[in-house]
């Protein structure tokens, strides 16, 4: 049987500074949705090379940006915070605040006709198909304020990152991270401890793994079967700064983020 190819992957995108020789070296884009913004938001805003608001993401950016400063101007922090690009079915984004990035020159992409697919899914699909040309292996989509919400919105969202399971996309609140480890791949997790864990979960999505096998956990999985319904790993501990997962499905990764 042929090697199976290795997946690096680090939170290095919670850290106030990306450090160079970091591998794998990722372009960020940032979606903000219609949810709490997690207060690490600006953070991930200065990694970020594009910035898209999905529908009333953009209220969220408007009204909750000023409160991270309190102790600055709120219109300065607003004309500071512009998205490039707002995109959605435009049913939840106010008047004033579509007026008030339209004056600022955000690009407006109304989608009111797609009454199938989340505002998530549209912006995931503009981030997709912006510079054809461009290798998408590097890219990594952070999505802020993507949990702790509708349960609705929140399967939503998790089924967006199975939908598009070849794209890098992480899903963020302020308390857990959550994304892809997809079944063609080995998976190394590189732990930033100072910013996330310890508490991990690994969840098969869409359908039962027959084997999963891991180190780096204090219940590390041994060739284990994993269904919904039957065994799924949740409050495991990573021990160290490296955990390695292999499974024959697509399993979901989740660990804390640390309240500093
Ligand atoms: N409570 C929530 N929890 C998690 N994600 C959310 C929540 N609310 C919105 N989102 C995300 O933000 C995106 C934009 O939200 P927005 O409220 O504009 O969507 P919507 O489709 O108009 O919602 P609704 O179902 O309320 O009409 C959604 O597609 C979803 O991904
Ligand atoms: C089976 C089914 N359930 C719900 C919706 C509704 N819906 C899903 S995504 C979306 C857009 C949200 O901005 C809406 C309204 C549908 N179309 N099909």
């Amino acid at each position: 049987m042929l090697a199976m190819d290795l997946m690096h992957h680090s939170s290095s995108f919670l850290l106030p500074t990306i450090p160079q020789h970091h591998r794998p070296s990722l372009t960020y884009a940032l979606v903000l949705l219609n949810q709490n913004l997690p207060r690490f938001t600006p953070l991930l805003w200065k990694h970020a090379q594009l910035r898209l608001c999905a529908d009333g993401g953009a209220n969220r950016v408007y009204d909750e940006m000023p409160l991270l400063f309190p102790q600055e101007d709120a219109s300065d922090v607003r004309r500071r915070y512009k998205p490039d690009v707002i995109k959605g079915d435009m049913d939840s984004i106010r008047r004033e605040v579509l007026d008030f990035y339209t004056s600022l020159g955000t690009e407006i992409v109304d989608k009111s006709h797609d009454q199938d697919t989340t505002d998530l899914h549209k912006c995931v699909t503009y981030i997709r198909d912006f510079a054809p040309g461009l290798d998408k292996s590097d890219l990594c989509i952070l999505v802020a304020g993507a949990l702790g919400g509708r349960f609705d919105h929140e399967m939503g969202n998790l089924n967006v990152i199975c939908h598009f399971s070849s794209l890098r996309i992480v899903l963020l609140s302020d308390d857990s991270l959550i994304y892809l480890l997809p079944r063609t791949h080995r998976h190394e997790i590189h732990i930033q401890t100072s910013v996330e864990g310890p508490h991990c979960g690994l969840i098969p999505i869409g359908m039962p793994s027959r084997s999963s096998t891991t180190t780096g956990l204090q219940w590390d999985l041994n060739n284990t079967e994993m269904k919904f319904g039957g065994l799924i790993s949740t409050s495991n501990i990573v021990t160290g700064e490296k955990v390695t997962v292999q499974s024959d499905s697509d399993l979901l990764w989740t660990i804390s983020i640390k309240k500093l």
